[in-house]
């Protein structure tokens, strides 16, 4: 089948090679001339000029944006004139879904389909398989179904764990119409939530094993720990990249998030790259919010949300107001902080 992909970055390339491995033909499409080139070694046509690019597709032509969720409304109002009755735009990125009701609205009324697709497998994907949620019109879905399976890791996946929907549906091959526009980036958004909370409790989990010397250096102890600290039960040096290894190996928290922590751990046992500033996309704070619309507690998620938030040093001030209250009320002095 033939594809349109515009946005050829760490998603967009790789899928694009995905699906040409897979026999599809590909025209592309980036306003980075160079991301282009290798995939046109491969087979694809492609060109940074929009209107070349959709003149390039047969029709009904089926276009997939892969690219940043800010860009999509501007890209899209460049697309519409361009496309006719019958066509098909695909948002794959990490949109919100409340811009793909609103969009499916305004392209149906001039005779375009809407298409929303969640894609999980990062830029392990075009390997591995990329795990799709899709919303939109059934007809359109299964027109587009080639395009699904081809991206998707497909039965052989060897992460794939027996199910109990085997020969009734699509999710055992890692794609799935999850219903009207809009359902598939609210499944990705959920997914993402649930994604915040794992990594979160993986990370908190190692920093108390990494802790669990305490005892072993009271000099570096906050000087708030210090009185209520028995050394002698923090004696140990944990070494975490065997920890998270072993987790691998038939624990019940292993996972692929996992795999990744002890990859990581491995490079780098005190991942000394990285500030430990957490950036945040918006799916965690789209799912906080679904959270509280529906008055559904999610503890977990949120606090995984805003622990990102605090990691960027949002939480200074607040902390900074705590002292000064305490200050005031009990004339208690700032301690000092630990030696480094
Ligand atoms: N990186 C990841 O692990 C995942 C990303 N996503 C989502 O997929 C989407 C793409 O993500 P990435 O590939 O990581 O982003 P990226 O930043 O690596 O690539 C975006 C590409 O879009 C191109 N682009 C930007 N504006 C354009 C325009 N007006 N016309 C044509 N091309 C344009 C850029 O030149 C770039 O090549 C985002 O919505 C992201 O949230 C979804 C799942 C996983
Ligand atoms: O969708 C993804 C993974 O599933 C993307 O990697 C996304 O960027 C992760 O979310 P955030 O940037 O908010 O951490």
């Amino acid at each position: 089948m033939q594809l349109g992909m515009i946005g050829l970055g760490r998603m967009g390339a790789n899928m694009a090679e995905r699906l040409m491995k897979r026999g599809h033909a590909l025209v592309v499409n980036d306003t980075r001339a160079e991301s282009m080139v290798e995939l046109q070694k491969q087979g694809a046509t492609g060109t940074v000029v929009l209107k070349e690019f959709v003149a390039l597709l047969t029709k009904p032509r089926a276009v997939w944006l892969m690219l940043p969720a800010a860009v999509v409304d501007k890209v899209i109002a460049q697309l519409v004139p361009l496309l006719d009755e019958g066509d098909i735009i695909i948002d794959g990125g990490n949109s919100y879904y409340h811009d793909d009701i609103r969009r499916a609205g305004e392209l149906k009324a001039k005779g375009l389909h809407y298409v929303d697709v969640g894609t999980s497998g990062g830029v392990f994907g075009l390997e591995r398989g990329y795990c799709l949620m899709i919303g939109g019109e059934k007809p359109v879905v299964e027109h587009l179904s080639p395009i699904f399976a081809s991206l998707a890791p497909g039965g052989n996946d060897v992460n794939a764990q027996p199910v109990a929907v085997a020969g009734k549906s699509t999710s055992e091959l890692g794609y799935l119409h999850c219903g009207a526009n809009g359902a598939g980036h609210f499944v990705k958004m959920v997914h993402n939530g649930i994604e915040y909370g794992l990594m979160a409790a993986y990370a908190e989990g190692l920093n108390i094993l990494r802790n669990a010397d305490i005892g072993l250096r009271t000099h570096e102890v906050d000087a708030e720990t210090t009185p209520l600290l028995h050394p002698e039960h923090y004696q140990y040096s944990f070494n975490l990249p065997d920890i998270a290894e072993v987790w691998r190996r038939g624990s019940v928290i292993s996972s692929w998030l996992l795999d990744l922590t002890a990859d990581a751990l491995q490079d780098d046992p005190t991942l000394s790259n990285f500030q430990g500033r957490v950036s945040d996309s918006g799916e965690g704070r789209w799912t906080a919010i679904a959270a509280i619309d529906e008055a559904v507690p999610t503890p977990v998620l949120s606090a995984a949300l805003q622990e990102r938030f605090s990691s960027r040093g949002n939480a200074d001030f607040a902390n900074k107001v705590l002292s000064a209250m305490r200050s005031e009320f009990g004339g208690h002095a700032e301690k000092p902080a630990p030696k480094s």
